[in-house]
């Protein structure tokens, strides 16, 4: 690495209601592809643009933290979770950029290709490409970063000049990329899991087990909770 090259810090933001295996592999192949010093999950306490969680954000980030916690790459960031009111990436990536400032570290928004497709509707969107690169990882049923036609018009657009599938760019400035990363297709979904929970039906093998014990010893997703 050059002297002015950008160490690459992972944020991973959502509902995780509950955490699965498709964000736990994503963000072990990215630790890879990326070289990324450390991953942040980053739990929304206040979701926006989607119905509301089911369990609340404390259990959500416990859950969190028994699924990352044999792995030292990966770090719980609870700020979300202990705001009050709607949340907004926007404000937590501020915040983590004043407080990696100095630092020569360049902030990596990981999301996948369904969640990209709303960012039109996030809260003073277009700023995030001052904060941080943005990347996208394709999911199954969603269309993929290559075609991108079906992207919306001002999302196209904004894109245009910013898309790259080489990790090393990413070094060479704190913000503004949008990589594509060839991730393994994974199609798990929290909603399948809180349905096949809610069904007295078995979830097994879609997270870990250590999520599942929590859950089934805090009663959550059950039908009529
Ligand atoms: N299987 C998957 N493959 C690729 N990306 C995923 C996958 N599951 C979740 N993501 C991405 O991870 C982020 C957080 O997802 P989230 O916690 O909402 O999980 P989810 O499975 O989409 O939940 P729900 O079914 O409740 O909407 C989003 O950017 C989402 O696109
Ligand atoms: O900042 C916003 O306005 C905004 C609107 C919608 C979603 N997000 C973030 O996008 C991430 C994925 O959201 P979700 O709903 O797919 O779990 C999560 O970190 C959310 O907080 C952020």
């Amino acid at each position: 690495m050059s002297e002015s090259a950008f160490g690459l810090v992972g944020i991973y933001g959502g509902t995780f209601d509950p955490v699965h295996f498709g964000h736990l592999r994503i963000a072990e192949e990215l630790v890879e592809i990326l070289q990324l010093s450390e991953l942040r999950f980053l739990p929304a306490g206040q979701p926006r643009l989607r119905h509301q969680p089911l369990a609340s954000p404390s259990h959500r980030s416990l859950m969190l933290r028994e699924a990352i916690r044999d792995n030292d790459k990966f770090l719980l960031d609870d700020r979300e979770v202990n705001r009050v009111g709607e949340s907004y990436s926007v404000e937590s990536l501020h915040e983590l950029k004043n407080e990696f400032q100095g630092k020569q570290i360049a902030l990596c928004f990981i999301l996948g290709m369904d969640a990209f497709l709303k960012l039109p509707g996030w809260y003073q969107w277009r700023e995030l490409f001052e904060l941080c690169h943005l990347v996208v990882v394709n999911r199954p049923g969603h269309v993929t970063a290559i075609d991108q036609k079906g992207l919306p018009p001002e999302l196209r657009i904004e894109c245009l000049h910013r898309w790259t599938d080489n990790a090393k760019k990413l070094q060479t400035l704190s913000s503004g990329y949008v990589f594509t990363a060839a991730t393994t297709l994974l199609d798990i979904s929290a909603t399948a899991i809180r349905g096949c929970i809610a069904k007295g039906k078995s979830a097994r093998y879609l997270l870990p087990d250590p999520v599942l014990d929590y859950i089934r010893v805090h009663h959550i997703y059950r039908e009529g909770k």
